[in-house]
């Protein structure tokens, strides 16, 4: 049996972009097949999926006309013998923080191979992926991967100078923004609100916030003074989170996790 798709490494990224995927019937569970070394992970995406599965990268690769890699930068070496020889028809597509198409295309030579990095709101057709190419896509393989990508968020094309910035902003973020939601429920909690209550306001107001800023074009400067009345609540709070110095923490996360990804690479 042909495969269209195949994973190499079911984790978490590998399996928020098949959920999403198959919601969006781009594919059916029979068109996918997963390759992962232990079988108790095996067992798990036959059963929660209905997918192939595969002990053996090389037959996970010589199965599908999409070979989309999902394994730890650190788990590539590896996985780069393994699909060194396998099917030359197929495209390839690296989802792995930092490490570079130039990495990729010397690991495995010979083959189109698209840097992309998603973010796990893929799962539920909210992700944002940004995309690179490398030397040997065709035109038509990009505007395929693009399209891939968009039954799934949006999709922006870059340059490949740019992916670990998106990495450190977008592939993280998800991250940065539970926290920010766990830390706005806890503070309505400690103001007396059931802690079910402070969960739906705090989901609700990022939600709203995104899509305000989103659909209204509005500059978050522009919403801030919206919100802002004299002398009232919310100038109250932000001088707060100004004091405690979180926009300067935000900003260094990106940092941080952009220099993480120069060093993956
Ligand atoms: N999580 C995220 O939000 C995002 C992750 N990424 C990238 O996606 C990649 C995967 O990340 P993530 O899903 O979080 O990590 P996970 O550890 O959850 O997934 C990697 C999976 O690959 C399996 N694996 C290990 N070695 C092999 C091998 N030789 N062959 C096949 N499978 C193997 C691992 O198995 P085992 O469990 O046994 O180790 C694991 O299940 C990373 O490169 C990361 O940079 C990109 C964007 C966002
Ligand atoms: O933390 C990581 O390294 C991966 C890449 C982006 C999100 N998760």
């Amino acid at each position: 049996m042909t495969y269209r798709l195949g994973v190499i490494g079911g984790g978490r990224m590998g399996s928020a972009l098949v959920a999403g995927l198959l919601a969006e019937k781009i594919y059916t569970p029979a068109e996918i097949i997963i390759s992962h070394p232990r079988p108790e992970r095996r067992q798990f995406w036959a059963d929660t999926y209905g997918v192939g599965v595969s002990g053996d990268n090389p037959t996970a690769a010589a199965a599908s006309q999409v070979v989309l890699v999902a394994v730890k930068p650190q788990q590539f070496a590896q996985v780069g013998l393994d699909l060194q020889g396998s099917n030359p028809g197929a495209v390839y597509i690296s989802v792995l923080a930092g490490t570079t198409l130039a990495t990729l295309e010397t690991a495995v030579p010979g083959r189109p191979w698209v840097r992309a990095m998603p973010n796990t709101p893929v799962q539920v057709r909210s992700g944002m992926t940004a995309l690179a190419w490398g030397g040997q896509v065709s035109e038509p393989q990009q505007q395929w991967a693009v399209q891939l990508f968009k039954a799934v968020g949006q999709v922006v094309c870059v340059p490949e100078t740019y992916l670990n910035g998106v990495t450190a902003l977008a592939g993280s973020g998800p991250g940065y923004v539970a926290l920010l939601v766990e830390a706005l429920i806890d503070g309505g909690v400690l103001v007396g609100l059931p802690r079910a209550l402070a969960t739906q306001l705090a989901l609700q107001t990022i939600l709203g916030t995104a899509q305000l800023l989103q659909q209204q074009s509005l500059s978050p400067a522009e919403l801030k003074a919206q919100v802002m009345s004299p002398g009232g609540t919310t100038s109250a709070g932000l001088l707060c989170l100004e004091r405690q110095g979180v926009r300067g923490a935000l900003m260094q996360a990106v940092q941080s996790a952009y220099q993480r990804a120069q060093t993956l690479g």
